[in-house]
């Protein structure tokens, strides 16, 4: 035995074996369910037609069991996480999700195709938005992951614009808060930094920090986070604002941690795909409506929502892609297409206007 072991508090040895036995009892557990879920994809292929392994709502609701079940001393959130790991895990056994997201790698997409699908996902970058939606429409990838809107900066329009013109349905919706960092490459010369890459709203959303900390340095807007990252790899006076993957992936050092302007930062994405998600038991529904450009327009496209008790949770305007002085909104509420509220208020909304589509339901993002 080494003199350091000799020295251990027999109380921490007791421990450690304890810690031991717990870990033996969870990798049993842990494959006991990887064997149910081997199960589970027998029955769904037995079941026939194009067997969906990969089931949203289910998923949504065993991480909602997760956190209700917890009873500390972990947090609510990292309990789901493990459990995420788990089922991603569990279901690249009947077959890995294969998902494309808007790349290219070390985006904070990509920090949000892992958090909804977890680590065992076929996760692969794609380089521009309607790129993502194609290669969903093509059936080269099962889902795609694209930002939608930024809490400071607002919506992602090219996203919303997508829509306009696929058949593509939102399967889920997560959100991740978006911390941005100052980097530098080993080449930089802090003191000498003349011009910032990053992507034009992470620029916006460091404008304030940018204009007392680098007021005179030049900004340049790239396509990506990971772009402005990989940029400053080869010039000794650039620095580029990017998150905590691209800094790692690029092997980038943080100058300045955090420095966006709002605190509580965040950017919500969607997953899209092409199969209609069954409710979960706590749902959202988007939607795309189009009205003629007239008085009261948006009063009476509105009012069934009221009348019938439906939480709005977003109302966007995009000038139509059709014509002169129409507009298209795109409206998010809480609940199910299924429920009975929800499809009287479709129902109304759809007979009032002159064009209307559900871009889905599906289930609200838990982690
Ligand atoms: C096991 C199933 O299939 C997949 C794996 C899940 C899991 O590991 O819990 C949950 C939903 C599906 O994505 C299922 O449908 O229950």
């Amino acid at each position: 035995m080494s003199e350091q072991s000799n020295n251990i508090d027999p109380r921490l040895l007791e421990l450690r074996d304890r810690i031991d036995e717990i870990d033996g009892d969870i990798a049993r557990l842990i494959s006991e369910r990887a064997e149910c879920a081997l199960k589970v994809a027998e029955v769904k292929k037995a079941t026939g037609g194009d067997a969906l392994f990969y089931r949203p709502e289910r998923e949504a609701q065993v991480l909602r069991k997760a956190m209700e079940r917890n009873q500390g001393p972990l947090t609510d959130e990292e309990m789901a996480r493990l459990f995420r790991e788990i089922m991603s895990a569990c279901l690249a056994l009947e077959e890995p999700v294969k998902v494309a997201y808007l790349g290219p790698e070390g985006t904070f997409t990509q920090q949000a195709a892992l958090k909804h699908f977890g680590n065992s996902a076929q996760c692969r970058p794609l380089a521009a938005i309607d790129e993502v939606f194609r290669e969903v429409e093509a059936g080269a990838v099962n889902y795609g992951v694209v930002p939608v809107e930024n809490s400071t900066e607002g919506v992602i329009n090219h996203t919303l614009d997508n829509f306009m013109t696929s058949n593509l349905v939102i399967c889920g919706e997560v959100e991740l808060r978006i911390h941005q960092h100052l980097m530098i490459s080993d080449i930089t010369r802090a003191d000498a930094i003349t011009r910032i890459y990053s992507h034009a709203q992470s620029l916006a959303q460091c404008r304030k920090w940018l204009d007392s900390h680098y007021p005179n340095v030049e900004r340049v807007a790239v396509a990506s986070n990971a772009e402005a990252a990989k940029r400053v790899k080869g010039e000794w006076n650039a620095a580029a604002i990017a998150g905590d993957m691209a800094a790692e992936l690029y092997g980038l050092k943080v100058l300045a941690e955090k420095i966006e302007d709002r605190p509580d930062n965040s950017t919500r994405f969607l997953i899209i795909g092409s199969q209609a998600v069954p409710a979960s038991g706590d749902d959202k529904t988007s939607l795309m409506v189009s009205m003629r450009n007239e008085p009261g327009a948006l009063h009476d496209l509105l009012e069934p929502f009221q009348r019938h008790k439906i939480d709005l949770t977003r109302v966007e305007t995009r000038p139509s892609q059709s014509g002169n002085w129409t507009y298209v909104f795109f409206i998010d509420f809480v609940g199910h297409r299924d429920s009975e509220n929800v499809a009287a208020a479709l129902k109304e909304v759809g007979a009032g206007a002159s064009d209307m589509k559900i871009l889905g339901s599906y289930p609200r993002g838990v982690l």
